[in-house]
Protein backbone atom coordinates (compact mmCIF):
# COMPACT_ATOMS: atom_id res chain seq x y z
CA UNK A 1 0.00 0.00 0.00
CA UNK A 2 2.92 2.76 0.56
CA UNK A 3 3.94 1.71 -2.82
CA UNK A 4 0.52 3.67 -4.06
CA UNK A 5 1.65 6.49 -2.75
CA UNK A 6 5.37 6.10 -3.54
CA UNK A 7 4.55 5.18 -6.97
CA UNK A 8 2.56 8.18 -6.84
CA UNK A 9 5.20 10.72 -6.14
CA UNK A 10 7.94 8.96 -8.13
CA UNK A 11 6.33 10.12 -11.42
CA UNK A 12 4.98 13.53 -10.09
CA UNK A 13 7.25 15.80 -12.06
CA UNK A 14 5.94 14.34 -14.95
CA UNK A 15 3.69 16.08 -17.81
CA UNK A 16 0.96 14.30 -16.11
CA UNK A 17 2.04 16.20 -13.16
CA UNK A 18 -1.68 17.20 -11.87
CA UNK A 19 -3.32 13.49 -12.37
CA UNK A 20 -0.72 12.58 -10.18
CA UNK A 21 -1.04 14.60 -7.75
CA UNK A 22 -4.83 14.00 -7.68
CA UNK A 23 -3.92 10.25 -7.40
CA UNK A 24 -1.21 10.88 -4.97
CA UNK A 25 -3.89 12.15 -2.51
CA UNK A 26 -6.68 9.67 -3.30
CA UNK A 27 -3.85 6.88 -2.15
CA UNK A 28 -2.68 8.72 0.90
CA UNK A 29 -6.38 8.91 1.78
CA UNK A 30 -6.50 5.23 1.49
CA UNK A 31 -3.03 4.34 3.13
CA UNK A 32 -4.67 6.81 5.88
CA UNK A 33 -8.03 4.27 5.71
CA UNK A 34 -5.93 1.53 5.67
CA UNK A 35 -3.84 2.37 9.31
CA UNK A 36 -6.71 2.96 11.02
CA UNK A 37 -8.12 -0.91 10.54
CA UNK A 38 -4.73 -1.48 12.23
CA UNK A 39 -5.62 0.28 15.26
CA UNK A 40 -9.31 -0.18 15.37
CA UNK A 41 -11.31 -3.62 16.43
CA UNK A 42 -13.24 -5.29 13.43
CA UNK A 43 -16.89 -3.92 13.37
CA UNK A 44 -19.44 -5.84 14.83
CA UNK A 45 -20.54 -8.53 13.47
CA UNK A 46 -17.67 -8.77 11.16
CA UNK A 47 -16.71 -12.32 10.91
CA UNK A 48 -13.90 -13.82 13.53
CA UNK A 49 -10.26 -14.81 12.35
CA UNK A 50 -6.78 -14.43 13.24
CA UNK A 51 -5.11 -11.37 14.82
CA UNK A 52 -3.21 -8.90 12.99
CA UNK A 53 -2.34 -7.93 9.44
CA UNK A 54 -2.07 -11.68 7.64
CA UNK A 55 -0.58 -10.50 3.97
CA UNK A 56 2.92 -12.27 4.73
CA UNK A 57 1.34 -15.70 5.04
CA UNK A 58 -0.89 -15.20 2.79
CA UNK A 59 1.87 -14.52 0.12
CA UNK A 60 4.30 -17.43 1.22
CA UNK A 61 1.57 -20.22 0.71
CA UNK A 62 -1.62 -18.93 -0.27
CA UNK A 63 -3.27 -22.78 0.07
CA UNK A 64 -1.74 -23.76 3.38
CA UNK A 65 -2.76 -20.41 5.54
CA UNK A 66 -6.14 -20.47 3.20
CA UNK A 67 -6.64 -24.15 4.51
CA UNK A 68 -5.26 -23.69 8.02
CA UNK A 69 -7.95 -20.17 8.23
CA UNK A 70 -10.64 -22.43 7.81
CA UNK A 71 -8.98 -25.26 10.38
CA UNK A 72 -9.04 -22.58 12.85
CA UNK A 73 -12.04 -20.35 12.41
CA UNK A 74 -14.72 -21.58 10.27
CA UNK A 75 -16.14 -21.69 7.06
CA UNK A 76 -17.07 -18.17 7.09
CA UNK A 77 -13.33 -15.87 8.56
CA UNK A 78 -12.38 -12.30 9.00
CA UNK A 79 -8.86 -11.18 7.69
CA UNK A 80 -6.81 -8.30 7.83
CA UNK A 81 -4.85 -8.31 4.45
CA UNK A 82 -2.63 -5.45 3.73
CA UNK A 83 -4.88 -3.01 5.50
CA UNK A 84 -8.00 -4.30 3.52
CA UNK A 85 -11.48 -6.25 5.41
CA UNK A 86 -11.51 -9.39 4.01
CA UNK A 87 -13.74 -12.26 4.21
CA UNK A 88 -12.40 -15.62 3.43
CA UNK A 89 -15.72 -18.17 2.61
CA UNK A 90 -15.76 -21.78 2.28
CA UNK A 91 -19.37 -22.26 2.99
CA UNK A 92 -21.84 -23.17 0.86
CA UNK A 93 -24.82 -21.47 2.17
CA UNK A 94 -22.27 -18.08 2.11
CA UNK A 95 -20.90 -18.88 -1.13
CA UNK A 96 -24.46 -19.28 -2.89
CA UNK A 97 -25.10 -15.77 -1.53
CA UNK A 98 -22.00 -13.86 -2.89
CA UNK A 99 -22.04 -15.57 -5.98
CA UNK A 100 -26.19 -16.27 -6.87
CA UNK A 101 -28.51 -15.10 -4.62
CA UNK A 102 -27.19 -11.28 -3.84
CA UNK A 103 -24.90 -11.02 -6.77
CA UNK A 104 -26.46 -7.45 -7.45
CA UNK A 105 -24.64 -6.45 -4.00
CA UNK A 106 -21.63 -8.48 -4.96
CA UNK A 107 -19.75 -7.10 -7.38
CA UNK A 108 -16.14 -6.93 -8.98
CA UNK A 109 -15.53 -3.47 -9.02
CA UNK A 110 -13.65 -2.57 -5.88
CA UNK A 111 -12.55 -6.02 -4.65
CA UNK A 112 -8.95 -6.09 -3.30
CA UNK A 113 -6.20 -7.86 -5.07
CA UNK A 114 -7.59 -7.52 -8.11
CA UNK A 115 -6.34 -4.72 -9.37
CA UNK A 116 -7.47 -3.12 -12.61
CA UNK A 117 -4.92 -4.01 -15.18
CA UNK A 118 -3.84 -3.13 -18.83
CA UNK A 119 -4.33 -7.09 -19.87
CA UNK A 120 -8.41 -7.63 -18.65
CA UNK A 121 -9.47 -3.99 -19.65
CA UNK A 122 -12.65 -3.35 -18.71
CA UNK A 123 -13.57 -6.69 -20.37
CA UNK A 124 -16.38 -9.72 -19.73
CA UNK A 125 -14.16 -10.83 -16.62
CA UNK A 126 -13.95 -7.69 -14.85
CA UNK A 127 -16.54 -5.01 -15.86
CA UNK A 128 -19.71 -4.85 -13.74
CA UNK A 129 -23.47 -3.26 -14.49
CA UNK A 130 -24.54 -2.20 -18.10
CA UNK A 131 -21.15 -2.73 -19.73
CA UNK A 132 -20.77 -6.44 -18.58
CA UNK A 133 -23.97 -7.24 -19.35
CA UNK A 134 -24.06 -5.86 -22.97
CA UNK A 135 -20.50 -7.43 -23.61
CA UNK A 136 -22.40 -10.97 -21.54
CA UNK A 137 -24.97 -10.72 -23.89
CA UNK A 138 -23.35 -10.36 -26.98
CA UNK A 139 -20.74 -13.07 -26.37
CA UNK A 140 -23.33 -15.84 -25.36
CA UNK A 141 -24.30 -17.04 -28.63
CA UNK A 142 -20.88 -17.73 -29.47
CA UNK A 143 -20.36 -20.24 -26.10
CA UNK A 144 -23.29 -22.03 -26.75
CA UNK A 145 -23.32 -25.76 -26.99
CA UNK A 146 -24.00 -25.43 -31.25
CA UNK A 147 -21.00 -23.33 -31.61
CA UNK A 148 -18.50 -24.66 -29.36
CA UNK A 149 -19.02 -27.83 -30.82
CA UNK A 150 -18.18 -26.56 -34.13
CA UNK A 151 -14.96 -25.94 -32.61
CA UNK A 152 -14.78 -29.73 -32.06
CA UNK A 153 -12.71 -30.54 -34.79
CA UNK A 154 -9.96 -27.65 -33.79
CA UNK A 155 -9.63 -28.90 -30.19
CA UNK A 156 -8.88 -32.17 -32.02
CA UNK A 157 -7.13 -31.67 -34.43
CA UNK A 158 -4.64 -29.65 -32.09
CA UNK A 159 -4.24 -32.49 -30.08
CA UNK A 160 -3.36 -34.93 -32.53
CA UNK A 161 -0.59 -32.53 -33.42
CA UNK A 162 1.09 -32.78 -29.82
CA UNK A 163 0.37 -36.72 -30.24
CA UNK A 164 2.18 -36.41 -33.68
CA UNK A 165 4.80 -34.49 -32.26
CA UNK A 166 6.46 -34.47 -28.40
CA UNK A 167 4.40 -37.54 -27.42
CA UNK A 168 5.67 -39.54 -30.48
CA UNK A 169 9.11 -38.12 -29.37
CA UNK A 170 9.25 -39.49 -25.99
CA UNK A 171 7.53 -42.39 -26.69
CA UNK A 172 10.43 -43.21 -29.55
CA UNK A 173 13.68 -44.69 -28.70
CA UNK A 174 15.42 -41.34 -29.05
CA UNK A 175 13.50 -39.82 -26.57
CA UNK A 176 11.61 -35.97 -26.14
CA UNK A 177 13.62 -33.12 -26.07
CA UNK A 178 10.78 -30.59 -24.90
CA UNK A 179 9.75 -30.01 -28.39
CA UNK A 180 8.13 -30.64 -31.58
CA UNK A 181 9.16 -33.63 -33.22
CA UNK A 182 11.37 -33.90 -35.70
CA UNK A 183 9.30 -33.64 -38.99
CA UNK A 184 6.05 -33.58 -36.68
CA UNK A 185 5.06 -36.95 -38.21
CA UNK A 186 3.92 -39.94 -36.67
CA UNK A 187 6.42 -42.53 -38.96
CA UNK A 188 9.26 -44.60 -37.61
CA UNK A 189 7.45 -44.49 -33.32
CA UNK A 190 8.83 -47.24 -31.48
CA UNK A 191 6.64 -49.43 -28.71
CA UNK A 192 9.79 -48.37 -26.59
CA UNK A 193 9.42 -48.22 -22.21
CA UNK A 194 8.53 -45.01 -23.09
CA UNK A 195 9.71 -41.40 -22.02
CA UNK A 196 9.06 -38.26 -20.16
CA UNK A 197 7.10 -35.29 -21.67
CA UNK A 198 6.31 -32.27 -19.22
CA UNK A 199 2.53 -32.61 -19.42
CA UNK A 200 1.55 -29.52 -18.05
CA UNK A 201 4.24 -27.45 -20.41
CA UNK A 202 2.77 -29.21 -23.27
CA UNK A 203 -0.99 -28.88 -22.63
CA UNK A 204 -0.40 -25.34 -21.24
CA UNK A 205 0.50 -24.70 -25.13
CA UNK A 206 -2.16 -27.13 -26.85
CA UNK A 207 -5.00 -25.27 -24.57
CA UNK A 208 -3.56 -21.87 -25.98
CA UNK A 209 -3.21 -23.17 -29.57
CA UNK A 210 -6.74 -24.36 -29.42
CA UNK A 211 -8.16 -20.82 -28.05
CA UNK A 212 -5.79 -19.27 -30.91
CA UNK A 213 -7.35 -21.49 -33.81
CA UNK A 214 -10.83 -21.28 -32.11
CA UNK A 215 -10.75 -17.51 -31.41
CA UNK A 216 -8.75 -16.43 -34.10
CA UNK A 217 -8.27 -19.05 -35.99
CA UNK A 218 -4.53 -18.56 -36.04
CA UNK A 219 -2.45 -22.11 -36.26
CA UNK A 220 0.76 -22.32 -35.15
CA UNK A 221 1.13 -25.68 -37.25
CA UNK A 222 3.99 -25.12 -39.73
CA UNK A 223 2.47 -28.31 -41.17
CA UNK A 224 -0.68 -26.36 -41.74
CA UNK A 225 1.14 -23.78 -42.61
CA UNK A 226 2.91 -25.59 -45.78
CA UNK A 227 0.06 -27.02 -46.75
CA UNK A 228 -2.66 -27.13 -49.86
CA UNK A 229 -4.66 -23.94 -48.24
CA UNK A 230 -1.53 -21.73 -47.63
CA UNK A 231 -0.78 -22.50 -51.59
CA UNK A 232 -4.14 -22.08 -54.04
CA UNK A 233 -4.52 -18.39 -54.98
CA UNK A 234 -7.62 -18.60 -52.65
CA UNK A 235 -4.76 -19.24 -49.98
CA UNK A 236 -6.53 -18.91 -46.17
CA UNK A 237 -4.45 -16.12 -44.31
CA UNK A 238 -5.11 -17.93 -41.06
CA UNK A 239 -3.17 -20.34 -42.17
CA UNK A 240 0.23 -19.79 -44.10
CA UNK A 241 3.39 -19.00 -42.25
CA UNK A 242 2.67 -15.41 -41.48
CA UNK A 243 -0.25 -16.94 -39.23
CA UNK A 244 1.95 -19.31 -37.87
CA UNK A 245 4.48 -16.38 -37.55
CA UNK A 246 1.35 -13.83 -35.47
CA UNK A 247 0.18 -17.44 -33.31
CA UNK A 248 3.87 -17.97 -32.32
CA UNK A 249 3.96 -13.92 -31.34
CA UNK A 250 0.44 -14.26 -29.56
CA UNK A 251 1.93 -17.25 -27.69
CA UNK A 252 5.19 -15.74 -26.73
CA UNK A 253 3.21 -12.36 -25.85
CA UNK A 254 0.98 -14.45 -23.76
CA UNK A 255 3.85 -16.26 -21.67
CA UNK A 256 5.41 -13.14 -21.18
CA UNK A 257 2.11 -11.41 -19.90
CA UNK A 258 1.28 -14.23 -17.45
CA UNK A 259 5.24 -14.58 -16.24
CA UNK A 260 4.36 -10.56 -15.07
CA UNK A 261 1.23 -11.78 -13.24
CA UNK A 262 3.64 -14.17 -11.65
CA UNK A 263 5.80 -12.47 -10.59
CA UNK A 264 3.86 -10.02 -9.29
CA UNK A 265 1.78 -12.73 -7.31
CA UNK A 266 4.92 -13.43 -5.90
CA UNK A 267 6.51 -9.97 -4.52
CA UNK A 268 6.02 -8.91 -1.36
CA UNK A 269 5.02 -5.15 -2.74
CA UNK A 270 2.99 -4.65 -5.50
CA UNK A 271 3.88 -1.80 -7.60
CA UNK A 272 1.11 0.23 -9.66
CA UNK A 273 1.30 -1.36 -13.66
CA UNK A 274 2.22 2.55 -14.84
CA UNK A 275 5.27 3.06 -13.11
CA UNK A 276 8.12 2.76 -15.34
CA UNK A 277 9.60 -0.37 -13.63
CA UNK A 278 11.98 -2.71 -16.15
CA UNK A 279 8.91 -5.18 -15.35
CA UNK A 280 6.02 -2.87 -16.11
CA UNK A 281 8.19 -1.82 -19.02
CA UNK A 282 7.86 -5.53 -20.48
CA UNK A 283 4.43 -6.33 -19.36
CA UNK A 284 3.16 -3.24 -21.08
CA UNK A 285 5.58 -4.46 -24.23
CA UNK A 286 3.56 -7.40 -24.21
CA UNK A 287 0.07 -6.47 -23.87
CA UNK A 288 0.68 -3.57 -26.77
CA UNK A 289 1.93 -6.63 -28.67
CA UNK A 290 -1.43 -8.34 -27.98
CA UNK A 291 -3.41 -5.25 -28.58
CA UNK A 292 -2.03 -4.64 -31.40
CA UNK A 293 -2.21 -7.80 -32.95
CA UNK A 294 -5.54 -8.72 -31.69
CA UNK A 295 -7.12 -5.47 -32.85
CA UNK A 296 -5.41 -6.11 -35.87
CA UNK A 297 -7.02 -9.94 -36.16
CA UNK A 298 -10.75 -8.06 -35.64
CA UNK A 299 -9.81 -5.55 -38.20
CA UNK A 300 -9.10 -8.03 -40.98
CA UNK A 301 -11.68 -10.05 -39.76
CA UNK A 302 -14.14 -7.50 -39.65
CA UNK A 303 -13.52 -6.02 -43.23
CA UNK A 304 -13.72 -9.36 -45.05
CA UNK A 305 -17.18 -9.45 -43.25
CA UNK A 306 -17.90 -6.22 -44.46
CA UNK A 307 -16.95 -7.75 -48.32
CA UNK A 308 -19.12 -10.59 -47.48
CA UNK A 309 -21.91 -8.92 -46.46
CA UNK A 310 -21.76 -6.72 -49.15
CA UNK A 311 -21.53 -9.88 -51.86
CA UNK A 312 -24.20 -11.52 -50.19
CA UNK A 313 -26.32 -8.26 -50.70
CA UNK A 314 -25.21 -7.84 -54.64
CA UNK A 315 -25.99 -12.18 -55.04
CA UNK A 316 -29.21 -11.39 -53.40
CA UNK A 317 -30.45 -8.29 -55.55
CA UNK A 318 -28.80 -10.31 -58.71
CA UNK A 319 -30.88 -13.00 -57.74
CA UNK A 320 -33.86 -10.39 -57.69
CA UNK A 321 -33.57 -9.70 -61.04
CA UNK A 322 -33.08 -13.42 -62.11
CA UNK A 323 -35.79 -14.59 -59.65
CA UNK A 324 -38.11 -17.19 -61.10
CA UNK A 325 -35.80 -17.64 -64.02
CA UNK A 326 -32.90 -19.47 -62.02
CA UNK A 327 -33.34 -22.20 -59.32
CA UNK A 328 -32.64 -20.77 -55.73
CA UNK A 329 -29.04 -20.40 -54.84
CA UNK A 330 -29.83 -21.37 -51.11
CA UNK A 331 -28.04 -18.74 -48.37
CA UNK A 332 -24.44 -18.58 -47.99
CA UNK A 333 -22.91 -20.34 -44.55
CA UNK A 334 -22.36 -18.39 -41.60
CA UNK A 335 -19.13 -18.30 -41.63
CA UNK A 336 -18.01 -18.02 -45.30
CA UNK A 337 -15.05 -19.54 -47.12
CA UNK A 338 -15.47 -22.40 -44.13
CA UNK A 339 -14.06 -20.50 -41.31
CA UNK A 340 -16.72 -20.23 -38.61
CA UNK A 341 -15.17 -19.71 -35.57
CA UNK A 342 -15.32 -18.07 -31.98
CA UNK A 343 -14.10 -14.78 -33.06
CA UNK A 344 -16.78 -14.85 -36.30
CA UNK A 345 -19.78 -15.11 -34.08
CA UNK A 346 -18.61 -12.72 -31.40
CA UNK A 347 -18.17 -10.25 -34.46
CA UNK A 348 -21.91 -10.94 -35.58
CA UNK A 349 -22.80 -11.14 -32.10
CA UNK A 350 -25.89 -8.31 -32.13
CA UNK A 351 -26.57 -6.41 -29.21
CA UNK A 352 -30.66 -7.95 -29.22
CA UNK A 353 -29.87 -10.62 -28.75
CA UNK A 354 -4.37 -44.92 -12.19
CA UNK A 355 -7.47 -46.46 -12.28
CA UNK A 356 -9.18 -44.03 -13.43
CA UNK A 357 -7.50 -44.13 -16.66
CA UNK A 358 -7.53 -47.56 -17.23
CA UNK A 359 -11.47 -47.26 -17.04
CA UNK A 360 -11.40 -44.45 -19.21
CA UNK A 361 -9.32 -45.57 -21.74
CA UNK A 362 -11.20 -48.46 -22.21
CA UNK A 363 -14.33 -46.59 -22.37
CA UNK A 364 -12.36 -44.63 -25.56
CA UNK A 365 -11.48 -48.03 -26.69
CA UNK A 366 -15.25 -49.45 -26.61
CA UNK A 367 -15.97 -46.63 -28.64
CA UNK A 368 -14.19 -45.50 -30.78
CA UNK A 369 -12.67 -47.73 -33.46
CA UNK A 370 -8.91 -47.79 -33.65
CA UNK A 371 -7.54 -44.54 -35.72
CA UNK A 372 -10.63 -42.76 -35.34
CA UNK A 373 -10.39 -39.43 -33.50
CA UNK A 374 -12.81 -38.03 -30.92
CA UNK A 375 -15.57 -36.17 -32.15
CA UNK A 376 -17.95 -33.63 -30.74
CA UNK A 377 -20.76 -36.19 -30.74
CA UNK A 378 -18.50 -38.72 -28.84
CA UNK A 379 -18.74 -36.29 -25.92
CA UNK A 380 -22.23 -37.70 -24.30
CA UNK A 381 -20.67 -40.89 -25.30
CA UNK A 382 -17.61 -40.54 -22.64
CA UNK A 383 -19.36 -40.48 -19.26
CA UNK A 384 -16.11 -41.97 -17.75
CA UNK A 385 -13.88 -39.23 -19.10
CA UNK A 386 -16.14 -37.19 -18.05
CA UNK A 387 -16.10 -37.75 -14.49
CA UNK A 388 -12.00 -37.56 -14.98
CA UNK A 389 -12.55 -33.65 -15.82
CA UNK A 390 -14.90 -33.69 -13.12
CA UNK A 391 -12.76 -34.82 -10.27
CA UNK A 392 -9.71 -33.36 -11.78
CA UNK A 393 -11.18 -29.66 -11.65
CA UNK A 394 -12.74 -30.57 -7.92
CA UNK A 395 -9.49 -31.18 -6.75
CA UNK A 396 -6.91 -28.46 -8.99
CA UNK A 397 -9.61 -26.26 -9.48
CA UNK A 398 -7.41 -23.88 -11.44
CA UNK A 399 -10.06 -20.60 -10.15
CA UNK A 400 -9.07 -21.55 -6.28
CA UNK A 401 -10.63 -18.40 -5.39
CA UNK A 402 -12.90 -16.19 -6.43
CA UNK A 403 -13.23 -12.25 -5.34
CA UNK A 404 -16.10 -9.67 -4.67
CA UNK A 405 -16.76 -6.76 -3.23
CA UNK A 406 -19.47 -5.27 -0.95
CA UNK A 407 -20.78 -2.63 -2.81
CA UNK A 408 -23.14 -1.40 -0.06
CA UNK A 409 -23.62 -2.66 3.63
CA UNK A 410 -24.13 -6.52 3.22
CA UNK A 411 -25.19 -9.85 5.03
CA UNK A 412 -24.10 -13.64 4.97
CA UNK A 413 -25.64 -16.84 6.43
CA UNK A 414 -24.87 -17.01 10.45
CA UNK A 415 -25.89 -13.48 10.82
CA UNK A 416 -21.90 -12.47 9.92
CA UNK A 417 -22.57 -8.37 8.92
CA UNK A 418 -20.11 -6.99 6.30
CA UNK A 419 -19.51 -3.51 5.74
CA UNK A 420 -19.24 -1.86 2.05
CA UNK A 421 -15.92 -2.43 0.68
CA UNK A 422 -15.55 -5.19 2.28
CA UNK A 423 -13.71 -7.86 0.06
CA UNK A 424 -15.51 -11.88 -0.28
CA UNK A 425 -13.01 -14.24 -1.45
CA UNK A 426 -14.98 -17.06 -2.03
CA UNK A 427 -12.63 -20.65 -2.29
CA UNK A 428 -13.47 -23.35 -4.55
CA UNK A 429 -10.54 -25.06 -3.28
CA UNK A 430 -11.44 -25.36 0.16
CA UNK A 431 -15.69 -26.21 -0.91
CA UNK A 432 -14.16 -28.98 -3.10
CA UNK A 433 -12.14 -30.14 -0.34
CA UNK A 434 -14.01 -29.81 2.39
CA UNK A 435 -15.26 -33.41 4.20
CA UNK A 436 -18.67 -32.15 5.08
CA UNK A 437 -19.76 -32.06 1.69
CA UNK A 438 -17.25 -34.66 -0.27
CA UNK A 439 -16.61 -38.32 0.97
CA UNK A 440 -12.47 -38.69 1.33
CA UNK A 441 -12.20 -35.59 -0.27
CA UNK A 442 -8.40 -35.77 -0.98
CA UNK A 443 -9.47 -39.03 -3.33
CA UNK A 444 -9.37 -38.81 -6.55
CA UNK A 445 -11.87 -41.21 -7.40
CA UNK A 446 -14.00 -40.51 -10.78
CA UNK A 447 -16.80 -42.83 -9.47
CA UNK A 448 -17.84 -40.21 -7.40
CA UNK A 449 -19.65 -38.58 -10.37
CA UNK A 450 -21.42 -42.11 -11.95
CA UNK A 451 -24.89 -41.13 -10.22
CA UNK A 452 -25.01 -38.17 -12.22
CA UNK A 453 -23.76 -38.92 -15.18
CA UNK A 454 -26.53 -41.08 -16.04
CA UNK A 455 -28.07 -41.48 -19.17
CA UNK A 456 -29.91 -38.49 -20.38
CA UNK A 457 -33.19 -39.26 -22.01
CA UNK A 458 -33.12 -36.43 -24.52
CA UNK A 459 -30.99 -33.83 -25.22
CA UNK A 460 -30.51 -31.42 -21.86
CA UNK A 461 -28.32 -28.51 -23.64
CA UNK A 462 -28.76 -26.63 -20.02
CA UNK A 463 -26.35 -24.27 -18.83
CA UNK A 464 -23.56 -26.32 -17.29
CA UNK A 465 -22.54 -23.97 -14.17
CA UNK A 466 -25.44 -21.70 -15.12
CA UNK A 467 -26.59 -20.92 -11.19
CA UNK A 468 -29.44 -20.61 -9.54
CA UNK A 469 -30.60 -16.89 -11.00
CA UNK A 470 -30.60 -17.18 -14.64
CA UNK A 471 -27.71 -14.54 -15.82
CA UNK A 472 -29.59 -11.49 -16.88
CA UNK A 473 -27.91 -11.54 -19.46
CA UNK A 474 -29.12 -15.27 -20.53
CA UNK A 475 -26.87 -18.46 -19.78
CA UNK A 476 -24.24 -19.85 -21.76
CA UNK A 477 -21.96 -22.79 -22.41
CA UNK A 478 -24.09 -25.60 -23.22
CA UNK A 479 -24.55 -28.86 -21.26
CA UNK A 480 -22.32 -31.11 -24.05
CA UNK A 481 -25.08 -34.26 -24.19
CA UNK A 482 -26.18 -34.93 -27.20
CA UNK A 483 -29.46 -36.50 -27.96
CA UNK A 484 -29.97 -39.62 -25.49
CA UNK A 485 -26.20 -39.19 -24.10
CA UNK A 486 -24.47 -38.24 -20.67
CA UNK A 487 -24.58 -34.97 -19.72
CA UNK A 488 -21.92 -32.77 -17.53
CA UNK A 489 -24.39 -30.11 -16.90
CA UNK A 490 -26.12 -32.04 -14.05
CA UNK A 491 -22.78 -31.68 -12.52
CA UNK A 492 -22.32 -28.24 -12.66
CA UNK A 493 -25.77 -26.95 -12.45
CA UNK A 494 -26.74 -24.55 -9.74
CA UNK A 495 -23.06 -25.00 -7.07
CA UNK A 496 -23.08 -28.98 -7.77
CA UNK A 497 -24.66 -31.99 -6.50
CA UNK A 498 -24.04 -31.18 -2.84
CA UNK A 499 -23.92 -27.00 -3.39
CA UNK A 500 -20.29 -27.05 -3.12
CA UNK A 501 -18.69 -27.51 -6.55
CA UNK A 502 -17.84 -24.56 -8.25
CA UNK A 503 -14.87 -25.05 -10.05
CA UNK A 504 -16.38 -22.35 -13.03
CA UNK A 505 -18.03 -20.60 -10.59
CA UNK A 506 -21.67 -19.59 -10.46
CA UNK A 507 -24.43 -16.84 -10.54
CA UNK A 508 -24.85 -15.01 -13.51
CA UNK A 509 -20.57 -14.36 -13.18
CA UNK A 510 -20.16 -18.15 -13.78
CA UNK A 511 -17.80 -19.27 -16.57
CA UNK A 512 -18.83 -18.13 -20.49
CA UNK A 513 -16.77 -20.83 -21.41
CA UNK A 514 -17.72 -23.84 -18.94
CA UNK A 515 -19.04 -25.96 -22.44
CA UNK A 516 -15.59 -25.15 -24.43
CA UNK A 517 -13.76 -26.13 -21.48
CA UNK A 518 -15.78 -29.43 -20.65
CA UNK A 519 -15.90 -30.41 -24.35
CA UNK A 520 -11.99 -29.34 -24.70
CA UNK A 521 -10.85 -31.56 -21.96
CA UNK A 522 -12.74 -34.61 -22.52
CA UNK A 523 -11.54 -34.86 -26.10
CA UNK A 524 -8.07 -34.34 -25.39
CA UNK A 525 -8.72 -37.17 -22.66
CA UNK A 526 -10.05 -39.80 -24.98
CA UNK A 527 -7.52 -38.58 -27.76
CA UNK A 528 -4.74 -39.06 -25.80
CA UNK A 529 -5.82 -42.48 -23.83
CA UNK A 530 -6.31 -43.98 -27.26
CA UNK A 531 -2.85 -43.66 -27.95
CA UNK A 532 -0.91 -43.05 -25.07
CA UNK A 533 -0.50 -44.34 -21.52
CA UNK A 534 0.61 -41.96 -18.86
CA UNK A 535 3.02 -43.19 -15.91
CA UNK A 536 4.50 -40.89 -13.12
CA UNK A 537 7.75 -41.16 -13.40
CA UNK A 538 10.15 -43.27 -11.59
CA UNK A 539 10.79 -41.77 -7.98
CA UNK A 540 8.38 -39.12 -8.88
CA UNK A 541 6.52 -37.34 -6.49
CA UNK A 542 3.09 -35.76 -7.42
CA UNK A 543 3.64 -32.28 -8.32
CA UNK A 544 2.42 -29.91 -5.24
CA UNK A 545 -0.22 -27.39 -7.47
CA UNK A 546 1.11 -23.73 -6.75
CA UNK A 547 -1.47 -20.80 -6.32
CA UNK A 548 -0.45 -18.44 -8.74
CA UNK A 549 -2.78 -16.08 -11.00
CA UNK A 550 -4.81 -19.64 -10.81
CA UNK A 551 -3.25 -22.90 -9.48
CA UNK A 552 -0.76 -24.38 -12.10
CA UNK A 553 1.70 -26.89 -10.88
CA UNK A 554 5.39 -25.87 -12.12
CA UNK A 555 5.94 -29.14 -14.49
CA UNK A 556 4.23 -32.34 -14.11
CA UNK A 557 6.52 -34.86 -15.80
CA UNK A 558 4.95 -37.80 -16.90
CA UNK A 559 6.05 -40.93 -18.97
CA UNK A 560 4.28 -41.36 -22.08
CA UNK A 561 4.47 -44.75 -23.24
CA UNK A 562 2.28 -46.20 -26.22
CA UNK A 563 -0.79 -48.27 -26.24
CA UNK A 564 -0.05 -51.83 -27.74
C1 LIG B 1 -11.02 -25.42 -17.09
C2 LIG B 1 -11.15 -24.24 -17.66
C3 LIG B 1 -11.79 -23.04 -17.01
C4 LIG B 1 -12.04 -22.79 -15.70
C5 LIG B 1 -11.73 -23.66 -14.49
C6 LIG B 1 -12.68 -21.49 -15.63
C7 LIG B 1 -13.12 -20.89 -14.45
C8 LIG B 1 -13.80 -19.70 -14.39
C9 LIG B 1 -14.38 -19.15 -13.19
C10 LIG B 1 -14.32 -19.78 -11.81
C11 LIG B 1 -14.99 -17.99 -13.53
C12 LIG B 1 -15.77 -17.07 -12.60
C13 LIG B 1 -14.88 -16.02 -12.02
C14 LIG B 1 -15.58 -15.20 -10.96
O1 LIG B 1 -16.65 -15.59 -10.48
O2 LIG B 1 -15.04 -14.16 -10.58
C15 LIG B 1 -14.77 -17.78 -14.94
C16 LIG B 1 -15.23 -16.69 -15.65
C17 LIG B 1 -14.99 -16.51 -17.00
N1 LIG B 1 -14.39 -17.40 -17.86
FE1 LIG B 1 -13.66 -19.21 -17.40
N2 LIG B 1 -12.78 -20.99 -16.89
C18 LIG B 1 -12.27 -21.89 -17.77
C19 LIG B 1 -12.22 -21.79 -19.13
C20 LIG B 1 -12.63 -20.71 -19.86
C21 LIG B 1 -12.60 -20.61 -21.31
C22 LIG B 1 -12.13 -21.74 -22.24
C23 LIG B 1 -13.05 -19.38 -21.63
C24 LIG B 1 -13.23 -18.74 -22.97
C25 LIG B 1 -12.93 -19.28 -24.13
C26 LIG B 1 -13.39 -18.70 -20.38
C27 LIG B 1 -13.87 -17.41 -20.28
C28 LIG B 1 -14.35 -16.84 -19.11
C29 LIG B 1 -14.95 -15.51 -19.05
C30 LIG B 1 -15.10 -14.54 -20.21
C31 LIG B 1 -15.36 -15.30 -17.73
C32 LIG B 1 -16.04 -14.08 -17.14
C33 LIG B 1 -17.53 -14.26 -17.29
C34 LIG B 1 -18.35 -13.12 -16.67
O3 LIG B 1 -17.89 -12.49 -15.72
O4 LIG B 1 -19.45 -12.88 -17.19
N3 LIG B 1 -13.12 -19.54 -19.34
N4 LIG B 1 -14.05 -18.84 -15.45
Amino acid sequence: MLTDLWAALFTAGSSKAEDTLKEATAAAATLATKLQRYVEPPPAGFPAGPAGDQSAAMLADPLAFIEDVRARHGPVAGLLLGGERVVLVSDPAAARQVLIDRADIFVKEGTAFFPGSALTGNGLLVSDGDVWRRQRRMANPAFRRAAVEGYAAQMVEETQRLLRGPFAAAAAPQGYRGGRAPGGGGGGVGDGPGGVVDVYKEFNKLTLNITLAALFGLSTDDDRAAGPAARGPAADPRAGPAAADAAARVVAAVERAFAFFANRGAAAMVVPEWVPTPDNLEFAAAVQELDGMVYGIIGRRRAELARQRQQQQQQQEQQQQRQAEEAEEGPRAGGGQGWPDLLQALLEAADDDGEAQAAAAAEVAALLPPGRPPRAADVARLPRCTAVVLEALRLYSPAYMVGRCASDDAELPGGYRLPRGTTVLVSPYLLHRDPNYWREPLRFSPERWDELLQPQASSSGGGGGGGGTPAAAGSSSGGGSGGGGYSFAAALREMGPNGAYVPFGGGPRNCIGTGFAMIEAVLVVAALLQRYELRPPPNGAFPRPKALLTLRPDAVPLTVARRA
